[in-house]
């Protein structure tokens, strides 16, 4: 049902009966649909618990906002565990040196990076299929995934211009790694019957990549000869990978040594047959959808970031200090991460706008604007004036984006789902940028 229904409801329904009906039904948005008598998680359950795995209070469920996730089934208290997974379950690199692919790895040279390494294991145990021992695991991982780096150029296109440019990297990236793991997934060729090049194909790696990214935990081993010098930090954890990101709650996580497995202390509280989060970290939604491929609403700790491009559209070509006031800028790294956030333009962005704000007499204070200090009123002003311009135009370039998205949407069904992801990106944008422009106007009707 979309929000829009959501509401029309809400506003029948008026009194205490109104009110009750009304929390009634918007629990049964928050609650999720149990899924946990699927096939696939009977299975998945009886492997863990092979493996040492007690049953928790969690159960896999369908949530309405946030897709898969687990929702427990007592409530929880800060303090409590919220899962303990023993060291049997983990899929790391040790586990990827004691299968058959681990006498390659040790002989290959140059070593191989941990996180190719895992890439490799998931790539070779999902081919073996029923013969894999990881199948029950393999067969609840997503099929496809939403990082920037499996969009369409063309939907890459509508993201801002700074994480557009960090998406065609990570695409790149993987690019550049598939090139350079080629002669290593030959030399795997003696334990295949199929052709190396038809398994470990540009597809699986974006998937395994994907898988990786989107599903460790952080867990540091001690660096082995046989890896290249990247950290080794990853384990990807069955089942309680299902924990969705949450920006409000507060989660130990830790691997404990005593019971040797992983555990997840929740700080916060959460109601029975509610979706139960973690906390992947303070992320913004750039983080968020470079990262893990999805956005977070309302989230505190998001802001919209201005290229270097737009934020230098704002000031001329004729001011004779210009390129010296841009290499300042570079040279203290003040030309990337200025951003607007939900309090107002950031420090940083300030400052940078100060810096080019500066006239030709107070030139020499640069030093001064970037520890802090005010170098005159005529500065501050221009900086503010120019942040609420360049504020303004990023709120027509998001609407406008916007525009494009809703028709494309009509158009491309097969992009929708891609599209959405975008749509909800700019939308919280738009949501940060019209405060951060309230705020402003605030701000320049006071200092005028
Ligand atoms: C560790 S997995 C969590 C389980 C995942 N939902 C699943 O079905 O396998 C991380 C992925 O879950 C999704 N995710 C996590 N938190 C989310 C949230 N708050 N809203 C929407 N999707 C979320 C993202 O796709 C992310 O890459």
């Amino acid at each position: 049902m979309s929000e829009q229904n959501l509401s029309l409801n809400m506003k029948k329904s008026r009194g205490r009966t109104g009110r009750k009906r009304r929390r009634k039904h918007l629990k049964s948005f928050m609650d999720g649909v149990n899924c946990s008598h699927k096939l696939e998680y009977i299975k998945l359950k009886k492997w863990l618990k092979e493996r040492g795995f007690e049953d928790s209070n969690l159960r896999p469920a369908e949530f309405w906002e946030t897709g898969r996730g687990l929702m427990t089934t007592k409530a929880l208290q800060a303090g409590d565990l919220i899962i303990s997974l023993p060291e049997k379950c983990l899929l790391t690199t040790g586990t990827v040196l004691s299968s058959c692919l681990g006498g390659h790895i040790v002989k290959w040279k140059p070593p191989v990076s941990p996180l190719l390494a895992l890439c490799t294991f998931l790539i070779a145990e999902k081919h073996a299929g029923e013969k894999s021992p990881w199948k029950p695991y393999l067969d609840v991982l997503p099929n496809t995934y939403t990082c920037p780096a499996c969009l369409e150029p063309g939907v890459i296109n509508l993201l801002p211009k700074p994480l557009k440019k960090k998406a065609q990297e990570q695409k790149m990236m993987i690019q550049e790694l598939f090139r350079s793991s080629k002669a290593f997934f030959s030399s795997l060729q003696p334990l295949f019957a199929e052709n190396t090049g038809t398994i470990f194909n540009y597809s699986a790696l974006e998937w395994a990549w994907c898988t990786v990214n989107t599903r460790t935990i952080y867990m540091k081993h001690p660096r082995r000869e046989c890896f290249s010098l990247e950290p080794d930090v990853y384990a990807l954890a069955p089942y309680l990978d299902l924990l969705n990101h949450s920006p409000n709650v507060q989660v130990k996580a830790a691997f404990n040594e005593q019971t040797r497995s992983y555990e997840i202390w929740t700080n916060s509280q959460c109601k029975k047959y509610q979706e139960v989060f973690i906390c992947y970290g303070p992320h913004d939604n750039q983080r968020l959808l470079l990262e893990y491929g999805f956005v977070a609403m309302d989230n505190p700790h998001s802001s919209v970031y201005v290229s270097p491009d737009t934020l230098l559209k704002y000031f001329s070509p004729l001011d004779k200090q210009r390129k010296a006031k841009v290499s300042i800028l570079k040279d203290h790294d003040y030309l990337e991460n200025l951003t607007f956030g939900w309090e107002g333009p950031s420090w940083r962005l300030l400052t940078a706008l100060k810096v080019l704000s500066l006239g030709a007499d107070e030139f020499s204070c640069w030093r001064r604007i970037l520890l802090g200090d005010v170098t005159s009123a005529r500065n501050e002003q221009q900086a503010l004036g120019t942040a609420a311009k360049i504020c303004h135009f990023l709120i027509e370039e998001t609407q406008h984006a916007l525009f494009q998205i809703s028709q494309l949407k009509r158009d491309k069904e097969n992009l929708k789902t891609h599209l959405t992801l975008v749509e909800m990106l700019r939308s919280e944008d738009l949501k940060i940028l019209q405060k951060s422009a309230e705020i402003l106007c605030n701000l320049n009707l006071g200092t005028t």
